[in-house]
């Protein structure tokens, strides 16, 4: 396994003239030898690119990229010793699975009883041992998937198993339970694990570090608890969480801080800058308040809805929208009603430029 650093930009043009020019703008990153990695991120904002640079299937236009501080910018996958699984089942229709599965390490020439042992450990995580004996070409596409999954991590000798959307064929409901199998595995076996997808849910529950991106930047890495508590940008905010937090213009006034319009007391202990800023909290942390509370601001109830387990309110403050998740037995005004929401308090968060501030 290897420690992968980054300190790179990728762009698909002869000559990059703007940022809209790179489909990766110039980042340094390291991925810790063992860790369980997702790249997570709406269609087209680099995952593939930055995963194939990692591989070795594309050669950054500018930078490089070390494995343990030997710089690999222009060995092969071979060479880095990478295993992958891609979207669609990459296996051998006429072998078993047992064959498909001890195929990277005949390759290898690893002992054949050291490739009985692990493919049947591989076999029995991802519940194939009943398998092992049949052809691959009878099986279901999400059988096939699992091979393929089985085929990426059988290697124990691997610097880093990459992953690109690699539950996309899977039914849904095979995807939860291989998910959870996946982080188990990683435990087990410690291997390094990069998982690009764009489902926030599949990163959450595989990664212990997301890397977040947005239009060729990676905005933040982080746990799950810090992308949830402290988005470092708005992006974040607005992508994790479901629905995504909540923004409002505000504006240090003196001691007072502008809140959508209401004049609020600026929170204690909190150095906010002057200029344009923006409060942003989560649906979770909003909460009925009585009239005029500080902290709080004068709304309108928009909706609300019952979601099965939660209810979810949609309230107006001038022309800005907030959402509001409550449990379901709480008793909640209706449409139209005017009512106060907390939004200072200490899960707010304050960016500036979409950076976060405090
Ligand atoms: N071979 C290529 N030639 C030119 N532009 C490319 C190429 N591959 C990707 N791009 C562009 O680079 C940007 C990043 O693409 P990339 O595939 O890395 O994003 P992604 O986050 O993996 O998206 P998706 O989830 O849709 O695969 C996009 O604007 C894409 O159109």
């Amino acid at each position: 396994m290897a420690r992968i650093s980054l300190d790179l930009a990728h762009s698909y043009k002869p000559h990059p003239q703007q940022d809209s020019d790179y489909a990766l703008l110039p980042l340094k990153m390291d991925f810790e030898d063992g860790g369980a990695y997702a790249l997570l991120g709406p269609s087209g904002c680099g995952k593939t690119t930055m995963l194939n640079i990692m591989s070795g299937l594309l050669v950054p236009s500018h930078g490089n990229v070390l494995f343990d501080g030997r710089d690999v910018t222009r060995a092969s996958p071979q060479e880095r010793n990478i295993a992958q699984v891609f979207q669609f089942p990459v296996i051998y229709d006429t072998m078993t699975v047992a064959e498909n599965l001890a195929f990277p390490l005949k390759n290898r020439k690893v002992p054949e009883a050291q490739i009985r042992q692990r493919v049947g450990a591989i076999a029995e995580m991802l519940e194939m041992s009943h398998q092992l004996n049949m052809r691959a070409a009878g099986l279901s596409a999400d059988q096939k998937q699992k091979i393929s999954l089985g085929r990426g991590l059988v290697r124990s000798d691997v610097a880093a198993v990459l992953f690109d959307e690699p539950l996309t064929v899977i039914d849904p409901h095979l995807k939860w339970q291989l998910r959870r199998k996946l982080k188990q595995i990683h435990h087990e076996l410690k291997l390094t694990l990069i998982y690009v997808t764009h489902d926030q849910v599949e990163a959450l529950t595989f990664a212990d570090q997301v890397v977040v991106m947005t239009r060729g930047r990676a905005v933040q890495v982080g746990s799950a608890d810090a992308l949830f508590e402290k988005p470092a940008h708005t992006f974040v905010g607005h992508f994790i969480g479901s629905p995504g937090m909540n923004f409002l213009p505000a504006q240090v006034e003196g001691t007072a801080l502008d809140v959508a319009g209401s004049r609020l007391t600026a929170p204690a202990g909190r150095a906010l800058p002057g200029g344009p800023l923006k409060l942003g909290i989560r649906p979770e942390y909003l909460a009925l308040a009585p009239a005029q509370q500080p902290g709080s601001v004068a709304c309108t109830v928009a909706q609300v809805q019952d979601i099965g387990t939660y209810l979810m309110l949609t309230a107006k403050v001038g022309e800005h929208t907030l959402k509001a998740r409550f449990t379901p037995e709480t008793r909640l005004p209706s449409a139209g009603d005017a009512i106060w929401l907390q939004v200072l308090g200490e899960h707010t968060c304050f960016y500036q430029n979409e950076e976060l501030v405090v």
